[in-house]
Parts: structure tokens; C-alpha cells; sequence
């Protein structure tokens, strides 16, 4: 099974420490994603994976073998860095066969590829007239060629429309649904919600969380419940005398941390206080991300040697 691991990366442009031991496992089968601010180190991770920036520390490997090591390299890990990079004057089509071509992939899986990431007619045009939503399809077109285990796209959503959005989501859970590594680089957590299945997020350079999605939900949503009740007064003294944490929401609502909503729903029940709703507070993966990442952005924000 392919992995992608990076171990201790540490990368310095200048006086810019872009990676200050970058440390994480991409594992085959769910599509992780790799979320951060602007500048926090994710096109040089990608790039130093894939040969392109050379890192002062550290190893980066591809199924255990460096980039540079791998004589076909389309045929073990595929990636979208940047997709206004590409020939203008030429074809999609050609575009796609000239890269087949330099790898010894046959011909065959150009087409494969273009039907599969909906160019179709499009292929034929020259890709220097393309929205960069067709780029984005061109580039993925080019990173599955070689049929790879390892994917790594560097925001893939750029330039989708909604209908791209969802496409591009159907493309990533079906590739890691057959077992790739798939890692997606993002700032904007919402475009993974429904997505990944594990978040690497970081900033200035290194891991800040590498888990799952659902335990990273599950850690902002803290166990709070929200209450609404005619009778708050009446339900806070008695969720206090319980042991819970109450804090006022608005008009008739209440934040309660400590009992579950099955229990406080059995505790104002047996005291006949009224209530319209209890319900486990849902934290969105925005949420939890802003959390995470406030010091990387604060940090940022005050002219420090990581920001742009
Ligand atoms: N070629 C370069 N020369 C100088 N500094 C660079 C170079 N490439 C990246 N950096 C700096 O390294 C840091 C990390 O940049 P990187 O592009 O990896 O971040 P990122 O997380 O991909 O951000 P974004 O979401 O904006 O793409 C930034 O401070 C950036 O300015």
C-alpha cells in the first residue's frame, strides 16, 4: 500500500523558515486533507515531495522510495501544483499525449483520462483559451495518466464553479474509494467538509493537528448542548445544582457543558420545566479550524518572518 510521508521538514527561503519540521503520513484509501493560512507551508511541502525544492532537513517519500529515486514517476504519484502551467499553444489532447509519451504510457490512457475528468470535445482546443476550471480538469486529467496510487493536488478547487465543486469532490472520494493516498491542500475547510476523511492542518510550517475529521468535530463541538426554554431561570438553577456548566445564548437559550442532551432532557422532564429544544451543539469544521489556526494567523498578521 502507498504512503506519502514527510518526516522533519525544514525548508528556509531567505530569511523566510517556510517548513520547521513538517511531519505527516498521507495513507491510502481516504482522501486527507492538508489545510492551513496562506503561507503556511503547503505548495513547498508538495513541492519538496515531488523533487521540485530541495528541503535542508528531512526525507519526503513516495510508497518509501524519494521522488527522484522512482523511474516513472506519473506511474506512482500524480499531482496538480499549479494549473496555469501549461502550454499554451497547445492542445489539451496534446498536452496530455506529449506527457504520456515522455513517461512510455500508452496512448490509450489519454483518452481514458479525458473522458474521465469530463474535457471531452474541449480536448481539442488549445489549452491557452481555457477557463481555470478546464485548466483544473487538464491538470487532473494529467495527474491520473499514469494511474497512480499517490495523488496530490495542490487546491483543486480554485476556479470551480458549484458544479465543478461537486464533480471535484466525486473525483477525490472515488480515487481514494480504489485505494489511493489522496492529499488536497486547502485554506478553506469547507471545500473538504463531506470530503476528507482526516485534516493535516498547519501553520508556520509545521503540524499544528493530523487527525480525523470526525474527532477533530467532536473536540470543538466540546460537548456542549443548546437549550431553549421558556423557563430559563427556573432550568439554569437546575441544571446547576446538577453540576453543569450554563452560559446564556440569547432570549431563551442556553449553552450547557457537563450532561449529555439525553440527560437533560431526563432532568427538566422530572422537573416539569418546559422546554422547545435540546440538541448536541455541531461544530462546523470552519469552526474548528478557526480555532486551530488563530496563533498561525495572529502570528501572520504581525509581520513575522512565515508571512507573505
Ligand atoms: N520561491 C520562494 N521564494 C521565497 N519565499 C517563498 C518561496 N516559496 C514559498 N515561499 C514562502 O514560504 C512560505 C510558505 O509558502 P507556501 O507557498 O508553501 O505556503 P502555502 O501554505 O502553500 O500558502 P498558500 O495557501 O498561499 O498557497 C511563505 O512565507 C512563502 O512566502
Amino acid at each position: 500500500m502507498t504512503t506519502i510521508e514527510v518526516d522533519g521538514l525544514r525548508k528556509r527561503f531567505g530569511p523566510t523558515l517556510a517548513l520547521d519540521g513538517m511531519s505527516f503520513t498521507v495513507r491510502p484509501g481516504h482522501v486527507t486533507g492538508f489545510v492551513g493560512p496562506n503561507g503556511a507551508g503547503k505548495s513547498t511541502t508538495m513541492r519538496v515531495v515531488l523533487g521540485l525544492d530541495t528541503a535542508e532537513e528531512g526525507t519526503a517519500l513516495i510508497g518509501g522510495r524519494p521522488y527522484r529515486s522512482l523511474s516513472r514517476p506519473l506511474s506512482h504519484v500524480g499531482a496538480l501544483l499549479d494549473a496555469a502551467a501549461l502550454q499554451p499553444s497547445r492542445s489539451a489532447r496534446d498536452h496530455l499525449l506529449w506527457l504520456a509519451r515522455s513517461q512510455g504510457l500508452p496512448a490509450r490512457r489519454v483518452n481514458e483520462v479525458i473522458e474521465r475528468t469530463g474535457l471531452g470535445t474541449a480536448a481539442r482546443r488549445r489549452a491557452g483559451g481555457f477557463s481555470l476550471g478546464m485548466r483544473q480538469r487538464l491538470g487532473i486529467a494529467a495527474a491520473l495518466l499514469g494511474d497512480p496510487a499517490a495523488i496530490m493536488l495542490d487546491e483543486p478547487f480554485n476556479g470551480l464553479d458549484p458544479e465543478g465543486i461537486v464533480w471535484m469532490r466525486d473525483l477525490l472520494a472515488e480515487l481514494a474509494g480504489q485505494g489511493r493516498a489522496v492529499l488536497v491542500s486547502s485554506h478553506l475547510m469547507s471545500e473538504l467538509q463531506d470530503t476528507a476523511a482526516r485534516v493535516v492542518v498547519v501553520g508556520r510550517g509545521r503540524v499544528i493537528a493530523d487527525t480525523s475529521v470526525a474527532e477533530l468535530l467532536a473536540t470543538a463541538s466540546g460537548g456542549r448542548v443548546t437549550l431553549r426554554t421558556s423557563a430559563v431561570p427556573e432550568a439554569a438553577r437546575l441544571l446547576k445544582e446538577a453540576g453543569a456548566s450554563v452560559n446564556a445564548l440569547d432570549g431563551d437559550a442556553l449553552t450547557v457543558t457537563g450532561p449529555t442532551a439525553e440527560e437533560i432532557v431526563a432532568l427538566l422532564g422530572a422537573h416539569a420545566v418546559p422546554f422547545s429544544e435540546v440538541s448536541s451543539y455541531r461544530a462546523s469544521l470552519e469552526e474548528a479550524y478557526m480555532e486551530l489556526t488563530r496563533d498561525a494567523v495572529e502570528y501572520r498578521a504581525t509581520g513575522s518572518e512565515t508571512g507573505r
